[in-house]
């Protein structure tokens, strides 16, 4: 075997250790205290490209053990790589088409035909950005190839390499012409027929999702703790958890929407001992409890305070676990307070959830410890049982799987859940959505679950992380008075200040008092849910009304305005859709103006966006994608008129192919609000 593998392969695995160290110097900074990091998002990041980097320094390493071990045998046989299949005629493509993939294929084979001795060549497209001069997507691959080929002593430059890529680059249907530009860019500019074939299209059969593998994937979202309060942590986890899984869910995907909820472990205990004294005939008499939080805090201060009180609440633990039917109920009845209480939010919300807290896992977690036990993952610390990830190593911190009391612990229990959710529900994508403050614990049962043998190596957790909420004050997000918010009240004052906006703008002469309802919860909602969504969620997060509220920017109000006035257009020039149809027949959609084709582009990067954000789970990048649609659409309407009337406001004329152009717009606008989760209104 040749000698030249290993070589390469020792090249990439000192990069990759290079960039191991630097990641480490800067965790090495953070664990000697230096706090500048903390609650940087950059240190998500880094900790999890430590991760990646880790992981693939294993990877290589491995390669090079056996590369060395191997070094005897004689013959490489190179194996061939299945070049893609690209699209030739227009009409074989629909509105799902991702034009992104496709460019990626066509230089692909761009690529390997200019460069076949170049083992997986860099592939990279991107949007161009708003000038013109720089078409519409860059392949920006010369500059490494030519970066590659110089460290193979190859004399060359990115502006040749760039050349070479271009002759070699077959003609697609798709693109109208590229160009090298600058200092070895090539520009790719759109076909616009093309364009226009896919834009009637989506007018004729609607917004389809893109083409992906089926998968079985649980989210994992919401979680609130019984007998506590759901707090804006939760309402962020319960936002963002429900966006995420209606765009699986679009994509056709099999979504399990799960509550993880809080409802097992000892304070359960005080609870049950102070509702047999409170409510002595609970069993039969479903007892007034309004107040979950005040009861908690009642029966914790006879906990802390009364030595008696707290034998007994022991003695009650003992009994739950221990399925003692009487005490299961009481259990329940705790349970069921506060899931009425949680439920009342999802409804005002219309999320769907369904609840399996931490409770369901109660037997499996026995057997799963046992297991665990007697494959010697577990060891012994200071009377609790530990699981680190790797036996050889114990930086930082370890799972605690039984607690010294014998108990299980929040570690137990998603050790459990992730075995289930793999063994039992074979799910292919684990997504766990909490705030950031949760990331190194679940890094820990994925590294851990993997040491167990439940998670193989192309299974891994995800954990959908987000910021804190706070005040406008920048601090946390607290009441006046310095009383968590109660989420009741918080949607409470969205409702009253979105009427309030609603009737400063005269909406509630125009509008019937039902369809003011409408408008008044879709506002209220839709603001409180895209305040959320259209910000990074690793950042923290500002919540203010005044600001949610604003009619100009990125808000919803600003987007739901602007979907009821494209609709709007149609329905004032009486035209009705079966008309507008009657006309695509016709003619059907022209990018004619410099504005109709830009609109045009920006429709059609609906798969793209929608692709993207299911594989990196950043919501915000399809909030952002939404104001793209807004702007482009309001350049374009404000120079092209869709309906011409006369000095008497009398229509004569009527564009229907911008109509159609509006209509296609309004449904993937649509389209994007209903992955958010904002409910639309005909009028506002
Ligand atoms: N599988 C999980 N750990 N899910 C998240 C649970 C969130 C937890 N109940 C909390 O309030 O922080």
């Amino acid at each position: 075997m040749s000698d030249e593998i290993p070589e390469v392969l020792e090249e990439r695995t000192n990069s990759a250790e290079k960039q191991v160290m630097e990641i480490e110097d800067e965790l090495d900074k953070l664990a000697k205290g230096d706090l500048s990091y903390v609650g940087d998002p950059r240190l998500d990041k880094l900790l999890s490209d430590n991760e990646k980097l880790k992981h693939r320094l294993a990877v290589l390493e491995n390669a090079i053990e056996k590369e060395k071990r191997g070094s005897t045998s004689a013959v490489v046989i190179k194996k061939p790589k299945i070049l893609p299949t690209l699209v030739t005629d227009i009409n074989s493509v629909d509105g799902t088409f991702c034009i992104l993939d496709e460019l990626i294929n066509i230089f692909t084979l761009g690529i390997t035909s200019a460069y076949p001795d170049l083992e997986d060549p860099p592939v990279n497209i991107t949007l161009s950005g708003n000038n013109p001069k720089f078409g519409d997507y860059q392949c920006n691959s010369a500059m490494q190839i030519s970066k590659l080929l110089k460290d193979r002593d190859v004399k060359t430059n990115p502006r040749e390499v760039a050349n070479n890529i271009l002759n070699k680059t077959p003609t697609s249907p798709l693109v109208s012409k590229t160009e090298v530009a600058g200092a070895g860019f090539l520009n790719i500019y759109l076909n616009k027929q093309f364009a226009e074939h896919i834009l009637n299209y989506i007018l004729k059969f609607g917004v389809k999702p893109p083409p992906v593998k089926q998968q079985r994937i649980i989210v994992d979202f919401s979680s609130p703790n019984v007998a506590k309060e759901m707090h804006v942590g939760h309402l962020r986890s319960t936002i963002i958890g429900d966006s995420i899984c209606r765009l699986l869910e679009f994509l056709k995907h099999d979504v399990m929407r799960i509550n993880h909820l809080g409802d097992w472990g000892t304070q359960f205990g005080m609870l049950i001992a102070h509702l047999q004294d409170m409510y002595p005939d609970f069993k039969t008499h479903s007892p007034p409890i309004a107040d979950l939080q005040a009861f908690y805090k009642e029966s914790k201060k006879r906990f802390d305070e009364d030595e008696e009180f707290k034998k007994r609440a022991y003695a009650c633990v003992v009994q739950l676990q221990a399925g003692q039917p009487d005490y299961i109920a009481a259990w329940k009845l705790i349970c069921n307070v506060s899931l009425q209480d949680f439920q009342t939010i999802y409804d005002r919300l219309n999320i769907k959830i369904v609840p399996r807290g931490e409770s369901f896992y109660h037997s499996r977690m026995m057997t799963d410890v046992k297991e665990l036990k007697e494959k010697g993952y577990l060891e012994e610390d200071e009377g609790r049982l530990i699981m680190w990830p790797n036996p050889d190593n114990h930086d930082g911190i370890p799972l605690t799987i039984v607690k010294s009391d014998g108990g299980y612990t929040y570690d137990t229990s998603d050790m459990s859940a992730i075995k289930q959710r793999v063994q039992e529900e074979k799910c292919d994508r684990f997504i766990y959505v909490t705030d950031v403050g949760q990331y190194t614990h679940f890094v820990l049962i994925d590294a851990c679950a993997r040491r167990a043998g439940i998670l193989s190596n192309d299974q891994r957790l995800e954990h959908v992380g987000f910021g804190v909420v706070l005040g406008e004050d920048k601090k946390k997000f607290k009441t006046r008075s310095g009383d968590t918010i109660k989420l009741r009240d918080l949607l409470d004052e969205g409702l009253k200040r979105a009427l309030d906006k609603l009737i400063e703008k005269g909406r509630d002469k125009v509008l019937t008092p039902e369809e003011l309802k409408q408008a008044q919860e879709a506002v209220a909602y839709g603001c409180i849910k895209y305040a959320d969504l259209s910000h990074n969620r690793i950042n923290d997060y500002v919540f203010s009304f005044d600001k949610m509220l604003d009619d100009k920017g990125n808000t919803a109000v600003y987007l739901l305005y602007s979907l009821t006035r494209i609709r709007s257009i149609a329905r004032t020039a009486q035209i009705s859709i079966e008309k507008l149809m009657e006309e695509a027949q016709k003619s059907g959609i022209k990018l004619n103006d410099e504005t109709e084709w830009k609109l045009g582009k920006v429709l059609l990067r609906f798969p793209e966006v929608i692709l993207k954000v299911s594989k990196e789970l950043y919501i915000h990048s399809l909030c952002e994608y939404l104001y793209d649609i807004c702007s482009a659409f309001t350049d374009f309407y404000d120079k092209c008129y869709c309906v011409e009337k006369d000095k008497s406001g009398n229509i004569v004329k009527i564009f229907y192919e911008r109509l159609m152009l509006c209509e296609v717009t309004a449904k993937v606008m649509q389209k994007c609000l209903n992955i958010l989760g904002l409910t639309t209104v005909s009028k506002m």
